[in-house]
């Protein structure tokens, strides 16, 4: 006897289809709807006018996001060949003409049908600042062929100026942090440190920081509803070539023929001229009388000595606020993580010492045994690193070590959490994105409203609504409808 399926009913068939149906019609909307639309980016380009050279970066965004609130990645960088800005004060064509390479670059990285909303920035940092110092009217007509050659270009070219060494600060540490997603979540923030050429930037958020003390190191800001007291200095003339300066000039007070620098390697000798090198702002103060035109710098090698030298560029000895840094400057507690880029990257990585894991006692060991290696050894091991770099490391790492521990107060303990850091998430860390970010408004001021559910989530909960649904439906049908619950028929 076959015995008839009481689910094969018009009724269920019928009920069924139209289930099935509903249930696939509303999981297509809700893709569909929900959907993320082909991608199309805005861009802008920022150049990086240092002391020692230029650099452009093109951010890109996804374009389709209500106020450009959507993540401003690194999209290309390019790096000017040649010196910075600076160094064409008696040749100012030549400064526009230097960064013609990378803009015709720019022209091909950027989709044509974005290249006249694409806002161009120039911002010029510690090598500027000199110059402007020494002689504005050098320092105008480098910006003057700079924007010429600028605007020769098809984007929306916004100008060309010198940062203060607050906003270079504090722009660093904006990007730091908006990088690491700190600024949208609301986490406590990283400070920066930034070490440049020619000037050096400390930026933190400290709880103790008492605004009234020192007014001229505060800024604040409102980002994604939350309110930061930054504290940030920039020491102009401590950037890592000007500091190296300002040693040199502590040992040739006197105008030797020779001086023997327990900074350099063992076995290191150079002819230099003191006109070189007291041709910047940072020491011409100090030149000696009647010097000789050149003098032998040789090196001894000798990190402890070294140190003491380098001490000499600080001054420690004065303070007018319960606490400093050095040259009395206000400096508030340290607190927290910090982000070291730049030149601290670029050193500390070259001497294998960016581990965060390694203590500094290790570090000045370290330091102390590449110091006192000769020099002829240090150049063979590294035949393809530029000659003025490599004969720099050891006082360039020397100068870290006693900026961050003499200058800045880390002590052992809060060396640790400084990590050296080139980019995060493939952005390069440094003022230029936080610059962007700012002046296109890029960051609001109050946390945007956003859907209480992110698109996979919604998509989850209408399919599971549906099907629940459905099976109500079809429970309610067995439990209610009489002809669901008749005996089976034998046929
Ligand atoms: N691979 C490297 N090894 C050692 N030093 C480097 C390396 N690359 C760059 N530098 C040096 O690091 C310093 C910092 O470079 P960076 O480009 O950040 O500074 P800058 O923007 O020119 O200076 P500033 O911000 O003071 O105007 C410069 O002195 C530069 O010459």
């Amino acid at each position: 006897m076959k015995e008839k399926n009481p689910w094969h009913t018009p009724a269920t068939i019928i009920i069924t289809v139209i289930g099935v149906i509903a249930i696939v019609a509303l999981v297509t909307v809700a893709v569909l709807q929900n959907r993320p639309v082909l991608q199309k980016y805005k861009y802008g380009i920022v150049l990086d006018a240092g002391s020692s050279h230029t650099a452009l970066y093109i951010y890109e965004w996804p374009a389709e996001k209500d106020n450009n609130t959507g993540r401003v990645e690194q999209k290309y960088s390019c790096k000017v060949k040649g010196k910075g800005i600076s160094s064409y004060a008696n040749t100012p064509e030549k400064a526009g003409e230097s960064l013609n390479e990378c803009m015709q670059e720019s022209v091909k990285q950027v989709p044509k049908e974005r290249h006249h909303e694409t806002p161009l920035y120039l911002g010029a940092t510690a090598g500027m600042r000199l110059l402007n110092l020494e002689n504005s009217l050098a320092s105008d007509k480098v910006f003057q062929a700079v924007e010429k050659a600028l605007q020769g270009f098809p984007f929306s070219f916004q100008g060309a100026r010198i940062l203060s060494g607050q906003e270079e600060g504090a722009f660093g540490w904006v990007t730091v942090n908006y990088l690491d997603d700190r600024l949208k979540q609301g986490l406590e923030t990283t400070g920066a440190l930034d070490l440049g050429g020619a000037s050096t930037q400390i930026s933190f958020v400290s709880d103790n920081y008492d605004i009234s003390e020192s007014p001229s190191n505060s800024v604040t800001f409102r980002l994604y509803g939350n309110d930061y007291n930054l504290y940030t200095h920039s020491f102009l003339c401590y950037g890592k070539d000007q500091a190296l300066l300002m040693a040199l000039a502590h040992q040739t007070k006197s105008g030797p023929k020779t001086i023997v620098d327990p900074c350099f390697h063992p076995g290191y000798l150079e002819q230099k001229q003191y006109s070189v090198l007291y041709d910047s702002p940072c020491v011409s103060a100090r030149k000696p009388q009647n010097p000789t035109t050149t003098f032998s710098h040789t090196g001894a090698g000798n990190f402890t000595q070294c140190q003491d030298v380098v001490k000499k560029v600080f001054n420690f000895t004065s303070c007018q606020y319960s606490r400093c840094s050095f040259n009395d400057v206000f400096q508030p507690p340290l607190q927290g993580t910090y982000g070291a880029f730049s030149a601290y990257y670029f050193v500390m990585d070259f001497l294998n010492l960016t581990d965060a894991s390694t203590p500094l006692e290790t570090v000045k060991q370290k330091l102390a045994s590449y110091c006192a290696t000769p020099w002829n050894q240090i150049v063979q091991q590294h035949p393809t690193i530029k000659v003025k770099y490599l004969s720099e490391y050891c006082f360039s790492g020397t100068y870290i070590v006693t900026l961050l521990t003499e200058g800045y107060n880390f002590t052992s303990e809060s060396y640790a959490n400084i990590n050296f850091i080139k980019e995060i998430k493939g952005s390069d860390a440094g003022w230029t994105l936080g610059y962007m970010l700012n002046l296109t408004n890029m960051i609001p001021a109050e946390a945007p409203d956003l859907p209480p559910l992110p698109h996979a989530g919604y998509v989850s909960v209408v399919t599971i609504t549906a099907l629940l649904l459905f099976v109500l439906v079809i429970l309610s049908l067995f439990c209610f409808c009489p002809g669901f619950k008749k005996q089976p028929h034998i046929v």
